[in-house]
């Protein structure tokens, strides 16, 4: 269970994050959306350690991480696909989902380039443990080709298969169908679907409210950092103060580019 405890930050005067709790159990996949600045992206990096809370709590398993850097909160578990994730493009796919790995088992870039002697049996499982993450994700064919020459669609599909070579029991992803066509989007959404099937538990901020409805067991919605809404899809899509949360962010193109219209019409 990932408990997040009445969490608090802001940036000067503005709270990206108010006294926000959320409770997700083992195996849930949680949707987590809102309109522009709501604070999901704060949220999410206060759980993986980039940010540190003003006042409030995060806890895996009733265990807290709020001392923890992020390797730390790794190595217990907690993964992040960050929005606009960067690749390693002068590596190839393989290499890239090394990385993650190592950025488990040992002290992390380093080690995964320079390889000492004396780390070649680690080197050979860290290799396995990549290439089923790639399998995972459909990209053991691209294995060896550079990342950088990876489309948009398999770019973020090795990005999820990095993060899944640390390993983790919930993994956040930010944002991951931004920028992608339609086809693309539904393999994305395939996948994330198959992970959770799998048992991951999963944190998903998007602003396809449709692709979150469609895969969330619950959604939590933000607007200006604080909780407004938190149930089943049915429930927050036709929840008054989330249709007008939406509506409100800027009017109706705002409502447009977040998926609001989807929210409005349901
Ligand atoms: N590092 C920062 N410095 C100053 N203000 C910040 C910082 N990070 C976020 N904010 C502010 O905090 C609020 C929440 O931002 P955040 O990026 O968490 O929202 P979001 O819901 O992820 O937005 P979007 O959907 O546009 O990505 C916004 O008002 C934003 O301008």
């Amino acid at each position: 269970m990932l408990t997040i405890d009445r969490v608090s930050k802001h940036f000067g005067g503005v709270y990206a994050n108010r006294d926000v709790s959320m409770e997700v159990p083992d195996g849930e996949l949680r949707g987590v959306i809102g309109p522009n600045g709501a604070g999901k992206s704060t949220l999410f990096n206060l759980v993986a350690g980039h940010l540190r809370p003003d006042s409030g709590s995060v806890s895996l398993d009733g265990r807290p991480l709020d001392r923890m850097p992020p390797h730390v909160r790794a190595r217990h578990g907690v993964a992040i696909v960050f929005q606009g994730a960067r690749l390693f493009p002068g590596m190839t796919v393989l290499e890239n989902v090394m990385v993650g790995a190592h950025a488990r088992t040992h002290g992390g870039l380093v080690a995964a380039v320079v390889r000492p002697p004396s780390q070649r049996r680690q080197e050979r499982e860290t290799r396995e443990l990549a290439e089923r993450c790639l399998a995972r994700v459909g990209l053991e064919a691209a294995a060896q080709q550079p990342a950088a020459a990876l489309p948009l669609g398999q770019q973020r599909r090795l990005q999820v298969a990095r993060a899944l070579a640390g390993q983790p029991r919930v993994l956040l992803l930010d944002e991951p169908a931004s920028g992608l066509r339609a086809g693309e989007r539904t393999d994305l959404t395939d996948l994330v679907r198959e992970l959770n099937a799998d048992g991951m538990t999963i944190l998903l901020v998007e602003h396809d409210v449709g692709m979150v409805t469609s895969l969330a067991h619950r959604i939590t919605v933000l607007d200006l950092g604080e909780v407004i809404a938190d149930g089943t899809p049915a429930e927050v899509t036709t929840d008054p103060r989330v249709i007008t949360a939406y509506l409100g962010a800027g009017g109706q193109h705002a409502a447009q580019h977040t998926g609001a219209q989807h929210v409005a019409h349901r």
